[in-house]
């Protein structure tokens, strides 16, 4: 109905489904400052997420043109007449780029504090693949003699064409599957916790969070549950309120909550992000670069991949491949097989 609504509408929602079934053009407020953003809430964090790899990209050119002019500047700046002249000219240019505007430093608000608890080591190997082979039928193998390690220092994100066997390679990982051939060796004290999308689906909606990971954790004080949602930005009467309530970010928050609570060795993330804000994934790519257990991430979400993976495997025709490259290759190299330039 409100599709339908030929006025203008100004809708305030934490609902990014709702947001990208009403609105047209999407107002990003930060410090003190409106820019507005044309299409639905989707194309607003694709666009911003452009535009700020743009911005931080010139930026970083930028200082480092200024740095090498200044440095110039200041060793040859008193030297020989030529030197001398050089240095003058290249004052020159650097007022002219002052003058001209330089690009900031994307800042963001940081709205939430993500934490997960550090878990101490295990010695490697942690999690092995041993000449696996799987497939959900014998004639049909999705991987054929794969062999690979995590360790708690390994920070993997796992792309590759949509049904190549991304979580396939996850539900291996845990054990929710068995290799048709070949062994996965877990280290016997190995704590994995594992993020989905269908985790959603087993919270009781009628409960609120608190009472949720009360009966989830039985045994332990309030005060200690309320600190460990309180971990995930979800505070207050957000904490005991139905889940009914709560849109779907706040939801993926009492999961995070809830994985946390299990103080896992290895996080395996499934598609994280799909309901969450750019602050939000911003302060869970943070809590991730801050935690020292091992991650396993698939996500079409490459700003997330950029700032927490170390390594990119390509999962594709049977095999598990390191790329040599980060994840920006990577697109770039996806965009190229694609025909598209850049
Ligand atoms: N339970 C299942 N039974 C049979 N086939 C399955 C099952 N789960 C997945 N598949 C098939 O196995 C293949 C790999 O699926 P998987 O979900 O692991 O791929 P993916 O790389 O994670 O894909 P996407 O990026 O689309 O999520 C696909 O062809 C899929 O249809």
């Amino acid at each position: 109905m409100l599709k339908k609504f030929t006025r203008i509408l100004v809708v305030i929602s934490h609902s990014q489904d709702f947001l990208n079934g009403v609105c047209t053009n999407i107002i990003h407020m930060q410090s003190k400052t409106l820019k507005i953003y044309s299409g639905n809430y989707d194309q607003y964090v694709q666009t911003r997420s452009e535009l700020e790899e743009n911005q931080m990209k010139q930026y970083k050119w930028e200082q480092d043109q200024i740095a090498n002019m200044k440095e110039y500047i200041a060793r040859f700046g008193h030297g020989s007449a030529k030197l001398a002249r050089q240095a003058q000219s290249k004052e020159k240019t650097l007022a002219k780029m002052e003058r001209g505007g330089l690009a900031e430093k994307v800042v963001r608000d940081k709205v939430l504090i993500f934490r997960f608890v550090d878990v101490g080591k295990l010695p490697p190997p942690v999690l092995q693949f041993v000449e696996v082979s799987f497939g959900y039928t014998p004639e049909n193998l999705i991987y054929k003699n794969i062999e690979f390690g995590v360790d708690l220092d390994s920070r993997v994100a796992l792309v590759g064409p949509n049904g190549a066997g991304k979580s396939t390679l996850l539900k291996l990982m845990t054990g929710d599957l068995h290799p048709t051939d070949g062994m996965v060796r877990r280290h016997n004290h190995l704590r994995i916790a594992q993020f989905h999308q269908h985790l959603a689906e087993k919270l009781n909606l009628d409960m609120s969070a608190l009472h949720y990971m009360m009966r989830e954790y039985p045994g332990n004080e309030e005060e200690k549950m309320r600190a460990a949602i309180g971990k995930f930005g979800l505070t207050g009467k957000a904490q005991v309120m139905p889940m009914n309530n709560l849109s779907d970010g706040q939801k993926a928050r009492v999961i995070f909550a809830w994985l946390a609570y299990r103080q896992p060795h290895m996080l395996l993330l499934d598609e994280p992000t799909n309901h969450l804000d750019i602050e939000t994934i911003d302060s869970l790519a943070e809590a991730l670069s801050e935690w020292d257990g091992g991650l396993v991430l698939v996500s079409h979400d490459f700003r997330l991949i950029n700032q927490v993976a170390k390594e990119i495997w390509v999962c594709e025709n049977q095999a598990v491949t390191r790329w040599g490259g980060d994840i920006m290759d990577f697109k770039q190299h996806l965009r190229k097989k694609a025909g598209l330039s850049d």
